[in-house]
This record gives C-alpha cells, sequence and structure tokens, in this order.
C-alpha cells in the first residue's frame, strides 16, 4: 500500500484572543490516501480552516505530528514552508482569487512561474493550455476573469490549483459562489482530475451533497475531528 499524502497525529493548535487561550484544533490524528476525496463538514467556528491551514502550513500545529508528502512539515521554517507549497500543494479558494488584469491562461501559468519548475515559457504556457483544457476551457484562454462566467472562473482556479500536478489540493468552500448544478459540476471535474493525478484532495464543504461524492466523510466539531456517522445524504 502506498504511503499517506496527509498524515497527522496527536496534532492540536492553540491560538489566542487578546489574552484568553483558545484550543483550536484538539488531537487530531487523520490521514488522506494518494487519489483519496476526503470532504470535512461541521458546524461555522468549529476549525475546519484552521485544519486546513495547518496542513498547507500557513498555519504551524502548536504540537503532535504533521506529514505531507512524506514531509514532516511541522519542524520548516517560512522558507522551507514557501518551497514546500510550492513544490507539493494547489489550493482552490472560495473566491476564485484570480487576477483581474490577466486572461485565464496568464493566470495559470504564473503559477508555475512562481513555483520556479525550471521549465521553459513554451513549457509553461503549454503547460497551462493543457490544464485550462482538461477543465473544458481550452476554447477562452484568452478572456480575463470578467468575461468569464462564476463557474468558468472557478474552473480557471481548478486548472490553476492542478497544474503542478500537486501531491495534496486543498479546497475551502470551492462552490460557495456557485449554483448548485454548477458547482456539482466544477466538483466532479475537480474529482476526475485528482483520481487521474493521484492526488488527494481535502474538501471542506456546507453542502451535503457535494460532501457525499467524496470518498469519505468527516465531521469537525468544537475542534476535534471524527468520521461522519449520520447520514449526509438525509
Ligand atoms: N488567527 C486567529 N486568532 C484567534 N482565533 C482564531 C484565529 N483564526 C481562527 N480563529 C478561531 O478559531 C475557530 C475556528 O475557526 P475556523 O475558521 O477554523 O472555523 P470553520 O469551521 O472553518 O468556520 P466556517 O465554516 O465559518 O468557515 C473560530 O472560533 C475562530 O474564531
Amino acid at each position: 500500500m502506498s504511503s499517506p499524502v496527509v498524515a497527522t497525529a496527536a496534532m492540536n493548535l492553540h491560538l489566542r484572543s487578546g489574552k484568553t487561550p483558545l484550543h483550536i484544533l484538539k488531537d487530531i490524528e487523520f490521514s488522506i490516501a494518494p487519489g483519496e476525496v476526503v470532504a470535512v463538514v461541521g458546524p461555522s467556528g468549529s476549525g475546519k480552516t484552521s485544519l486546513l491551514m495547518v496542513l498547507g502550513g500557513l498555519e504551524q500545529a502548536t504540537n503532535g505530528h504533521v506529514s505531507v508528502a512524506g514531509t514532516s512539515i511541522t519542524g520548516l521554517d517560512e522558507d522551507q514552508l514557501a518551497i514546500f507549497r510550492r513544490q507539493h500543494l494547489g489550493i482552490l479558494f472560495q473566491n476564485f482569487h484570480l487576477i483581474p488584469s490577466m486572461t485565464a491562461l496568464e493566470n495559470v501559468a504564473l503559477s508555475l512561474e512562481i513555483g520556479e519548475t525550471g521549465q521553459s515559457y513554451a513549457e509553461i504556457m503549454s503547460a497551462a493550455k493543457a490544464a485550462l483544457v482538461a477543465v473544458g476551457l481550452g476554447d477562452r484562454l484568452d478572456h480575463r476573469p470578467s468575461a468569464l462566467s462564476g463557474g468558468e472562473q472557478q474552473r480557471v482556479g481548478l486548472a490553476r490549483a492542478i497544474v503542478n500536478k500537486p501531491k495534496l489540493l486543498l479546497a475551502d468552500e470551492p462552490t460557495g459562489n456557485l449554483d448548485q448544478d454548477t458547482g456539482a459540476r466544477v466538483i466532479d471535474m475537480m474529482f476526475a482530475l485528482a483520481r487521474d493525478n493521484g492526488t488527494a484532495v481535502f474538501l471542506i464543504t456546507h453542502d451535503p451533497a457535494l460532501a457525499r461524492r467524496a470518498d469519505r466523510v468527516l465531521s469537525m466539531n468544537h475542534g476535534r475531528l471524527t468520521p461522519l456517522t449520520e447520514d449526509v445524504t438525509a
């Protein structure tokens, strides 16, 4: 069996709000296999985004173990974390986060240029184009975000997130700004691309119908992560 892309053990996150100590994540222990899609559901403020931030090296766990793509990220400094993110992570946001003055192709290519992949300009453009073709936007390469629908913008976001073939894709409410059908299409595409590339997916969603499409659903409650026992389809 191949080793997990994500593995955490006895991981806690403590933050402070003014003088008040907050125990945000409590004894988190879970893993995600290559190509596996894990959805996380749970009430607002329960800690879902905080866990995503820890997995992305954007927030440091207070203690415990966090390994992503074979790297123990708890001991890395900021520079090492930046390299880790560029090499292994794709991130899909709720608000798309595309650069308005750039075309779809330029937005996707930028992620490879920033990633310092060592590829030539021609190779970068070719990979960016292939990623946009894969999300069905081969005929929208030169469109700016303002000339694209919400669903199309999120597909550009998806192309940008997967163009470097990440080991782990983090997605925080990626369909929150899309209608249900469009959201479902983006999610299906995301899952198919992840499975084809062996990319593990950590998906936060409030939508039970989307969660149901994942391989596994976990529930976050007051900072504790547990397998979902109730029927999310109900
Ligand atoms: N930088 C911070 N400093 C202090 N408290 C924080 C910080 N970031 C998050 N929190 C608190 O941690 C808790 C968990 O927040 P988090 O954003 O992880 O929840 P969530 O489950 O993703 O919520 P939502 O579904 O509303 O996005 C909240 O009580 C929040 O106020």
